[in-house]
């Protein structure tokens, strides 16, 4: 199985194809293992997802597979159900599979998500004694942990292609034996550096092993992956109506200002609480999320920061109380997205590795293992980042009301990637990007410090894909009068925000996380009930905080009458009732379709007798 990723013979034919989402059906109809589909009725999964239908049935006749459905629709189901039901049936008594043996591998571009996999198979297999047994070889453990599990041959082995590629290139990981591939997030894996790795795995697959590609686009990697790894694939690739029938809706919105008055606007919608709901806000680059956090936490609003250079299992902690509704609001740098550009940030090997953080990881290079790069940029100037991290794909964020691109992202896959944090599991959610017109730069850079583009570039590219997609972007109109009522709080927290304290809180935040790291890694070993919540949003305190400023006082609120603060969406005024009661309209209920976004779906409340 030489083939090289490049080699696309783009005329290629699947055997089966399919676009038509098949008829809702029930999970009954996949006649899968009893332990299964206890799993399944604990997780109250009342019917299977468009893909799940489509794809269950004919993996279950070892079909390779492929798979485009947008984020959150449940794309990991629809690959692990099958997997996990056929290994059962092949270690019935009488179907010759006594051995230990590892017979599927899962591949995935971040370790957020090798995580989130391993802990769903947790979930589905807890009936199964041990049966099946899982590890994830991405987490940061040392290589001789990693070692001693491999040769243990669990079924299953969660990986990044590189740490599969290394333990593959040492004999560790055996691939001959092997009966599932899966690569997750294929559109993303090609970017994330690991083609090499993938060659490298390719090389030492066996012939027949049930392949599933699974992505939320299909892009030319896509295609490479699929030529490497499938080519005889039943696809699933529904069109433009059959992805909107699959529910999930983002309303998307956008505002244009200039660079402080995002902060200003940051301020209003988080201190009058005009999104009800759990928000990501993403912005561009590491500094970039401690200036918003120090600048939040002048108002009293917590808030957590996700990068990459948090020790890993910090991250993952963040991820998983964000899920169990312990914090509202996290800000998160999305600095992966330009890995691509970046590759003399690269810094070390994981000579680190039994550290448990995240000053350890760059381990892309499974061809060069022990190659140090020294060479750095700017950007990696402060600390050495996991080019494994990346929270805006496929991390399965729960209940997210909003994601707020504080700064825009640098391509719309991004953006497409990023909004998929909303809206998961057939609700709904919003999106709200700021930009940056050429006419309000201002002394300030616009947009990331990453992009070389400018913001209204990208807003072009964005609305054009979401086009393709039957979705639009609408603009979103603040009362700006109301809003600049604001504005000498918003200047008064800005300027106590200096780049030294920007510094200072990045380096105290990571002392402390670095400790904590240590507490989690072996909360992560072991899992006990009741490990108390080790909180990542206290306040940093590196900035002195006003009391007043954590008040709102009723003067900038319209002497307590309910105030307009948005004076309309798509465009348009929109009118809806003011008074002296607190206006509730776009409570985010209801399935918006992205258009006629009018009075009801709007998501953002007015302002007004907000008790602070
Ligand atoms: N049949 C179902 N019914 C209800 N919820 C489901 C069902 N299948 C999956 N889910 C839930 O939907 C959420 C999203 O699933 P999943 O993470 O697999 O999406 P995804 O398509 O892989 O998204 P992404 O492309 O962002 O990785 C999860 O919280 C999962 O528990």
């Amino acid at each position: 199985m030489k083939r090289k990723l490049g080699d696309t013979d783009w005329s290629s034919k699947e055997t089966s194809k399919s676009s038509k989402s098949a008829a809702p059906t029930s999970f009954d109809s996949f006649s899968l293992d009893s332990r299964l589909m206890q799993a399944i009725g604990k997780l109250n999964y009342s019917t299977p997802t468009p893909v799940q239908t489509a794809v269950i049935p004919p993996a279950l006749e070892g079909k390779d597979i492929l798979a485009r459905a947008k984020t959150g629709s449940g794309k990991t189901a629809a690959y692990l159900l099958p997997i996990l039901h056929r290994i059962l049936v092949a270690k019935e008594p009488g179907n010759g599979s006594g051995t230990n043996t590892t017979t599927g591998l899962i591949l995935v571009p971040t370790r957020e998500l090798a995580d989130q996999v391993y802990k769903v198979i947790d979930i589905y297999t807890e009936l199964c004694g041990k049966q099946i047994r899982a590890v994830n070889i991405a987490r940061n453990i040392s290589d001789s942990i990693q070692q001693s599990l491999l040769l243990d041959r669990p079924d299953i082995v969660i990986s990044t292609p590189s740490r599969a590629a290394i333990h593959f290139n040492t004999e560790t990981l055996e691939l001959s034996p092997l009966k599932y591939l899966v690569i997750d997030e294929a559109d993303l894996i090609l970017s994330y550096g690991h083609e090499n790795d993938m060659q490298i795995i390719a090389g030492g697959l066996p012939k027949g092993v049930q392949t599933f590609l699974m992505s939320a686009t299909l892009t030319d990697d896509v295609e490479q992956l699929k030529e490497l790894f499938c080519r005889h694939a039943f696809v699933y690739k529904p069109d433009q109506k059959e992805e909107q029938g699959e529910g999930g809706t983002v309303n998307q919105f956008y505002i244009s200002t200039g660079e402080d008055t995002k902060f200003l606007l940051l301020y209003v919608i988080f201190k009058l609480k005009l999104i009800k709901g759990k928000s990501i806000i993403f912005v561009s680059d590491v500094d970039r999320c401690y200036r918003l956090r120090l600048f939040l936490e002048q108002f009293g609003i917590r808030a957590c920061v996700l990068n990459s250079e948090l020790p890993v299992n910090s991250r993952l902690h963040i991820v998983e109380e964000f899920n169990k509704n312990v914090y509202e609001i996290i800000i998160a740098t999305d600095e992966n997205e330009i890995i691509g550009e970046e590759e003399d940030t690269v810094s070390d090997n994981d000579d680190n590795a039994d550290t448990g953080d995240a000053m350890d990881v760059d381990d892309n290079s499974a061809d060069q293992p022990s190659k140090k790069k020294k060479k750095k940029t700017k950007k990696s100037k402060l600390r050495k980042r996991d080019t494994e991290y990346g929270v805006s794909r496929g991390v399965d964020f729960q209940n997210v009301t909003c994601v707020l691109n504080f700064d825009l992202p640098v391509t719309s896959k991004s953006y497409m990637h990023r909004i998929g944090r909303t809206a998961r599991a057939g609700k709904s959610g919003m999106a709200l990007s700021l930009y940056v017109p050429r006419e309000l730069y201002g002394k300030h850079r616009p947009t990331s410090v990453l992009s070389t583009e400018n913001d209204e570039k990208v807003l072009e590219r964005i609305k054009k894909q979401q086009g393709k997609l039957g979705n639009e972007l609408k603009p979103y109109n603040f009362d700006m009068k109301q809003v600049e009522a604001f504005r000498y709080r918003m200047d008064a927290a800005l300027r106590a925000v200096t780049k030294v304290a920007v510094q200072n809180a990045r380096m105290k935040e990571l002392k402390q996380e670095l400790l904590a790291s240590e507490k989690l890694k072996r909360h992560f070993e072991e899992n006990p009930e009741d490990l108390k919540h080790l909180r990542h949003d206290r306040e940093i305190k590196v900035v002195r905080v006003e009391a007043h400023m954590k008040r709102v006082p009723e003067y900038l609120l319209g002497k307590g009458q309910a105030a307009n603060l948005v004076q309309g969406s798509g465009g348009a005024h929109v009118p809806f009732k003011v008074g002296g009661r607190r206006v509730t309209r776009g409570k985010m209920k209801g399935k918006g379709k992205g258009k006629n976004v009018g009075k009801r779906k709007d998501p953002l409340k007015s302002f007004g007798r907000v008790k602070r």
